[in-house]
């Protein structure tokens, strides 16, 4: 008789536009597993402090709000969710506004550490498949900036996504197209700023683990990108 495999817990980290959310939602998809994305509970908390006149630009204050707003992320791959007070957030996160301020945010001690706990008891729930229905116990997808670094040092499998600039910024100016924010350079030099910032704060910058598989997506299809990490979570499965 074949027996399940032992719950995996995979972090995926690295810059902008590298293919994190569209490589870990495919993965986890394919493997049965859950999906955290990290950005997306940043980017609400972020939200929160814009919409309730806190100046994002002032630490004390970001700190002093760090554990007001009740953040919640659904983990089901095929349709991630994520709510602020209770309300819908997965549009309002996604604007320039909140793009802008979230680095500043983020870059704040007390709402990582915030954050950090809400990752961590939503990895330890999706590996023992806890009570929500989406726990399926087969472990989890996590994918964000320090994951393998700070959130989850002791995760089956961590992957660092890179790629070029050029390559990065044409990614997410193709995914603005029509939008607000759609022109090449821009978001290029938006883009750069942003890793900037998130690679030279203080408290837990975006960084390679010492252990982490490095794969530099430029070259490479989304597909190929997916089979890669495929195939290095099911070669650690097999090693259990
Ligand atoms: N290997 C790839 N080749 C081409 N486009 C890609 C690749 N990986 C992701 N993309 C596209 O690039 C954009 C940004 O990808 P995303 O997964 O959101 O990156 P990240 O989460 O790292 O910011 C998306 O439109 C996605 O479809
Ligand atoms: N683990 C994480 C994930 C995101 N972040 C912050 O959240 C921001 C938005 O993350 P994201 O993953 O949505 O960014 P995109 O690259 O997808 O636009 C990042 O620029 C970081 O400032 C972080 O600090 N730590």
């Amino acid at each position: 008789m074949q027996t399940a495999p032992a719950p995996v817990i995979v972090a995926i980290d690295g810059p902008s536009g590298t293919g994190k959310s569209s490589t870990s939602k495919a993965v986890a998809a394919e493997l049965g597993l859950s999906y955290l994305d990290t950005g997306a509970q940043y980017r609400a908390i972020t939200w929160w402090m814009l919409s309730n006149g806190i100046d994002v630009e002032d630490p004390a204050a970001v700190a002093a709000a760090a554990g007001k707003p009740m953040i919640v992320s659904g983990t089901d791959p095929a349709l991630p969710t994520i709510s602020v007070d209770g309300e819908d957030a997965s549009g309002p996160i996604r604007t320039q506004e909140v793009t802008a301020a979230v680095s500043a945010v983020s870059a704040v001690a007390e709402v990582r550490a915030r954050i950090t706990g809400l990752q961590r008891s939503i990895a330890a729930e999706a590996a023992e498949g806890g009570p929500s229905a989406e726990g399926k116990g087969r472990g989890i997808v996590v994918e964000g900036r320090d994951i393998g670094s700070t959130v989850l040092p002791d995760a089956d499998l961590k992957i660092f996504l890179t790629a070029s600039p050029e390559a990065r910024a044409a990614r997410r100016s193709g995914e603005l197209r029509g939008k607000e924010g759609a022109d090449l350079a821009a978001t290029q030099a938006a883009l750069l700023k942003r890793d900037t910032a998130d690679s030279s704060r203080k408290t837990s910058p975006l960084k390679k683990a010492d252990d982490a598989v490095e794969v530099d997506t430029t070259e490479l299809t989304l597909e190929q990108v997916v089979e890669c990490v495929v195939t290095l979570v099911k070669e650690k499965q097999l090693a259990e």
